[in-house]
């Protein structure tokens, strides 16, 4: 700090004849100060208590003159002041913008011109209570000594120790307060940064994270706040003893004084010397240098040329952060870094708002780059599912109903299922369970044999929700985020091919063309990240409605890709009709209960089923969505998949429980134990498929 005292100093020499102008201009300025004692002292005993009105008028009028022409001095004041201030506001903008031009940041460019005006209005403001305390204290204790030696006796000693107290407390405070600013600023800016980014930290899943991390900022703050507090008790007490302290001494020793020859006007003079011009010069000097005098530092410290800026003071400092405007910020989507893909805590958000598990999937194997061997896993388990719930049961709320109750599923490898149910009844809270964004209040969740949440499963699965997140870059490094390598351009271009995406890839100019999110359409960002999903390494791709913008034949062809991707697993949360014949199983979801099928047999015995494919001319395809404007009511198309292999399902929790001994010697899956099946009658037992496809 030092440092900059000794710059300001250097600044103020340069310029000695505006501080000399400045200086007598606070002369004229101050006779009104040196009058407004001065002026009623001599009207009142030279005038009024001696019968003499004139005489007393005389010198009001001389008082009223006095302010007359402080008011003009006053206006030459800022005049110099303004002659002062200008040419360090020019300095500092010579030289940040001197930055800027060399290092082309033109947001921290933006950001530091701000920081110059704020450093010119803060210094405007320390010269102007510095100077007007100097100088409202010189005329006052001129003033007082000219109306008797003895008032300056009573008044100086308080006001030269509350200013020694204040000079004391000066350093500490301002440190203090400069680390209250910069912990303050550095919140700001984080907060700033993260309310941006609230979509990328939900995507990654990081929201423990930035929460604990910007907890510790607001505790920092915190502390900084309290300890600047304590400090600013002792500018409180500077205050009233060099203030408010010779107020009372003057009353108390009103009849010493009287009696040793101060007259009562002196008297009365005083007390307006002190209670007009010393206690307000001193509260401008203590607020304005105390708090302007510490953000100036700030400020010049953030503007000064890195070689010249100073360290920052004191072992709690913390370090200023880059500019305000480009703060060291969350990772940015252009250049990802790898993230903790697994939420720890219970139930926090909706998955459908969630966005993929992003660098969680290669990340967690990165050395697995083949993709046929993605299925089959070495790593894994031996005979492990690729997916497996086992009795989860989840509930948003510790109070809230179920909304997933005792659930059992078991999904081999190459598995293509497809989710249907009434709309909030829990198709995008199963995803999210899978995808390990949601925790289960009881019950298992494996991929891969791997333990949900846990790393090695997040490696393992990739969610594509319905609202697809492209970030602006280029479309090869949104097609690759969920690679750890590079994608070499003919497995992109390839991939591209397969899910649908090539039309785009070609519009846009190919892998390396800039993507502007804002300027796609909700079909194309999806299709992006359907491509990204299908780059990735993850077999178990899980699609929340993640097609309810394309086509239906741009919606067939993505699940087709996915589902014929070697070794990998796709569960489809089905938004049309299209999506659940495609599958080669289907669940049904219906409150606590679900059943699980195929296609055609679930049209024989489930009329939920049966309501949710609709009715309607063959070969379209309605919307499994009851709120989807789109929807149209239709009968199943033809070509239908008429695989009756395996049908098992369970009921709610009680018949659940009363099946499973029922269902252990019955479920061994296969068309007989389906075919005893009444149309619409629910089969109790375990949700299980076989292994074999
Ligand atoms: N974050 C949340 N907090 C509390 N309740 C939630 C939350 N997200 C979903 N729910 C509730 O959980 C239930 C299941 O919601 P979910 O989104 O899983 O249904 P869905 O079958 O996917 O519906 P849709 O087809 O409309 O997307 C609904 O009643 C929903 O209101």
């Amino acid at each position: 700090m030092t440092h900059h005292y000794r710059r300001g100093l250097r600044f103020l020499g340069a310029r000695w004849p505006v501080v000399v102008r400045l200086a007598a201009w606070s002369v004229v300025e101050t006779g009104q100060t040196f009058l407004m004692g001065y002026a009623p002292a001599r009207a009142l005993d030279d005038g009024f208590l001696v019968g003499r009105s004139d005489v007393g008028l005389g010198w009001l009028a001389l008082a009223a003159l006095a302010v007359l022409a402080g008011a003009y001095g006053t206006s030459r004041v800022y005049r110099a002041v303004a002659a002062l201030v200008e040419p360090l506001r020019d300095g500092l903008v010579r030289n940040v913008v001197g930055r800027g031009v060399r290092d082309g940041d033109g947001a921290a460019l933006s950001g530091l011109t701000q920081q110059v005006e704020i450093a010119r209005d803060t210094f405007a403001g320390l010269v102007m209570v510095s100077r007007s305390f100097l100088f409202t204290s010189a005329g006052a204790l001129v003033g007082l000594c000219s109306l008797d030696p003895l008032l300056l006796l009573v008044v100086a000693p308080p006001l030269a120790a509350g200013v020694a107290l204040f000079v004391v407390t000066l350093r500490p405070l301002a440190r203090r307060q400069r680390t209250f600013l910069l912990a303050d600023e550095e919140l700001a800016s984080r907060l700033g940064v993260v309310c941006a980014g609230l979509r990328d930290v939900t995507a990654a899943g990081a929201e423990d994270r930035v929460g604990a991390e910007l907890g510790a900022r607001v505790d920092s703050e915190t502390r900084a706040a309290r300890s600047l507090a304590r400090w600013g008790v002792l500018r409180v007490a500077s205050l009233t003893v060099g203030g408010q302290l010779p107020l009372v001494l003057l009353l108390v020793t009103a009849p010493w004084l009287l009696a040793h020859g101060v007259t009562t006007g002196a008297l009365v003079g005083a007390l307006s010397y002190v209670a007009q011009s010393l206690l307000p010069a001193l509260q401008n000097l203590v607020h304005g240098l105390g708090t302007s005098g510490s953000r100036l530092v700030v400020v010049l410290q953030r503007l000064a040329p890195p070689a010249v800026s100073a360290q920052p003071e004191g072992p709690a400092a913390p370090a200023p952060p880059a500019t305000p405007s480009a703060p060291a910020a969350l990772p940015r989507p252009r250049r990802p870094r790898p993230d903790p893909a697994e939420p720890a805590g219970p139930a926090r958000r909706h998955p459908s708002r969630a966005e993929p598990a992003r660098k969680d999937t290669g990340r967690a194997e990165p050395a697995r780059k083949d993709r046929s061997r993605a299925g089959s896993a070495p790593e894994d388990t031996n005979g492990a599912a690729a997916l497996h719930l086992a009795g989860v049961t989840f509930a948003y709320g510790p109070g809230s109903d179920p909304v997933i109750e005792n659930l059992d599923l078991r999904l081999p490898h190459g598995t293509h299922l497809a989710v249907v149910g009434p709309s909030g009844i829990g198709k995008s809270t199963l995803a999210g369970l899978v995808a390990g964004l949601l925790e289960p209040v009881r019950g298992e969740i494996r991929v891969h044999g791997h333990p949900v949440p846990g790393e090695a499963a997040a490696g393992r699965r990739v969610l594509i929700p319905q609202e697809a997140y492209v970030f602006t870059g280029t479309l090869a490094e949104n097609l690759g985020y969920l690679r750890p390598d590079p994608v070499p351009e003919a497995e992109l271009r390839a991939a591209a091919r397969t899910v649908g995406l090539d039309e785009l890839l070609d519009r846009l100019g190919g892998p390396s063309a800039e993507v502007d999110p804002a300027a796609l359409s909700a079909g194309e960002r999806q299709l992006i990240a359907l491509t990204r999903a299908y780059l990735s390494y993850a077999p178990l791709a899980l699609l929340d409605e993640a097609t309810c913008h394309l086509d239906p034949s741009a919606e067939e062809r993505a699940e087709r890709a996915f589902a014929a991707r070697p070794g990998g697993t796709l569960v489809v949360v089905a938004h049309r009709a299209g999506s659940a014949r495609r599958a080669g199983r289907v669940l049904v979801m219906d409150g606590r209960c679900v059943d699980l099928g195929v296609h055609e047999d679930l049209l024989d015995r489930s009329s939920l089923y049966r309501d949710l494919i609709g009715g309607g001319p063959a070969g379209s395809q309605p919307s499994l969505a009851p709120r989807d404007p789109d929807g149209v009511d239709a009968v199943a198309g033809p070509g239908l998949a008429r695989d009756r292999r395996h049908v098992v399902a369970h009921g709610p929790v009680g018949q659940m429980e009363a099946s499973r001994d029922l269902g252990d010697g019955g479920s061994g899956g296969g068309e007989g134990e389906h075919a005893q099946l009444a149309p619409g009658q629910r089969h109790l037992g375990r949700l299980e498929e076989p292994e074999a496809q």
